[in-house]
């Protein structure tokens, strides 16, 4: 797109945006400040280094088969880097533990170290990205339907091992990048069909996350990921939501709210307001259920508005992390993530140019009307004119322009794995 257009554009939206009291340079700021934490499982539908050929197990499915899947780490890297420069602003990275740099060895859960993703905290400082991690519960021999929840102690105290090594592995990322690492917990552990011992297993999972968590550390941030129910594991699941925000408001621990792990009408947006009272931080998976946890690419809808508006209005951008989960594997993987991204983003710029004080200003006087119109009026002031100076700004495509350079990309090197 034309440059003078996107300012022409601009001036007039700049101008727009005072007339409600928004100060659009300021919204653009704002945004330039928010770091998406990329998941890396996009690029390989959740294959990871540990046993490329091995099945994806824990209730979780990458559906499709679009060819150009990243088979290594090179590949991932550079497939990662390639969507990064389509997405405006700077982000950081998050690994599963299956993604270390193992050196064509098999190293087992329970043996990972730091030095296994030494290269990947190199890479990251070279490309200016930060890392976040997780543990990995799932596609193992010993995941089977429980983990940190398991009644046998052999399988359970593996898992124990696995979540330790991975909060040192999320310390010295942390420590080496100047900026705590945020590690996600999820595990899948769960029942098919009707349990008799739905506390037991819960009781067990709060021992081994009491043991887990006895380490303090100061360079990263635990995070507790609730689940609804997962593939296989429908009637119940130990970690469930109510568990984790009792665990996490105890124990001062962030809990995960991942957009795809609720009834599809519960609103995750209003969440975020008691969250921040009992909890110290949030983290975000942002995804698209479609009917249950499909984890299809995030899109500009309505229940992302409204998180994205929500963060904003309770001023908690400083507190909530926005991690990305969705893969979808029947579409080009660097487009998903481009198109999930500036999704995303696209709500929270929404948000940043929301007419907040006169919304304000009308329901402290009672004038209901007033501030339903405004919001609807909101909706449609020009914030994809904002949305496009953004992208400018930052040296990236303008407007649906990444398009066929995505294609090119397929073409020239994805579509010839
Ligand atoms: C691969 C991720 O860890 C996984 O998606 C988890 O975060 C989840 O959401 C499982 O449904
Ligand atoms: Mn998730």
């Amino acid at each position: 797109m034309k440059e003078e257009l996107v300012k022409k554009a601009y001036d007039i939206a700049l101008e727009r945006y005072a007339a409600v009291g928004v100060d659009a340079n300021e919204a653009i700021e704002k945004l330039q400040k928010i770091s998406l934490s990329l998941h890396c499982w996009q690029a390989d539908d959740v294959t990871g280094f540990e046993n490329p050929d091995g099945q994806l197990s824990g209730g979780i499915q990458a559906t499709g088969n679009h060819p150009g899947k990243a088979r290594n780490i090179e590949e991932l890297r550079q497939d990662i880097l390639k969507a990064a420069s389509y997405i405006p602003g700077t982000h950081r990275l998050n690994l599963h533990a299956t993604y270390g740099d193992f050196g064509g060895k098999f190293v087992d859960r329970d043996e990972i170290e730091p030095k296994h993703f030494q290269s990947w905290m190199e890479w990251a400082k070279e490309n200016g990205m930060k890392l976040d991690f997780n543990s990995t519960s799932f596609s193992h021999p010993k995941s089977g339907s429980l983990t940190l929840g398991n009644p046998d102690n052999d399988i359970r105290n593996f898992w124990i091992e696995h979540t330790k090594r991975s909060r040192a592995i999320a310390e010295a990322m942390g420590q080496f990048q100047g900026d705590p690492c945020i590690m996600n917990l999820w595990i899948h552990d769960g029942s098919k069909d009707q349990t008799v011992n739905r506390l037991r297993y819960r009781e067990l999972l709060k021992q081994s996350l009491d043991e887990i968590f006895a380490t303090k550390y100061d360079n990263m941030k635990d995070c507790i990921e609730a689940k609804l129910f997962g593939i296989g594991a429908e009637s119940y699941t130990v970690g469930s939501y109510d568990f984790y925000l009792g665990y996490g408001s105890k124990n001062n621990k962030m809990v995960t709210l991942d957009t795809g792990h609720f009834h599809l009408t519960e609103s995750i947006a209003d969440k975020i307001s008691s969250l921040l009272l009992f909890t110290p931080e949030i983290m975000l998976h942002v995804s698209r259920p479609i009917r249950w946890d499909s984890d299809h690419v995030t899109i500009m809808n309505d229940d992302t508005l409204d998180l994205a508006k929500e963060i904003v209005r309770c001023g908690a951008l400083d507190k909530v992390h926005i991690g990305l989960d969705y893969f979808d594997a029947s579409i080009n993987r660097i487009g998903a993530y481009v198109v999930g991204s500036r999704a995303t983003q696209k709500c929270f710029l929404q948000g940043l140019l929301e007419p907040i004080a006169k919304l304000r200003e009308y329901e402290a006087n009672d004038q209901l009307f007033e501030r339903l119109a405004l919001l609807e009026e909101s909706k449609t002031l020009p914030w994809n004119a904002v949305w496009d100076m953004f992208c400018l700004k930052n040296n990236v495509p303008v407007g649906e322009t990444f398009i066929s350079e995505i294609q090119k990309y397929e073409q020239e090197v994805t579509s010839k794995r």
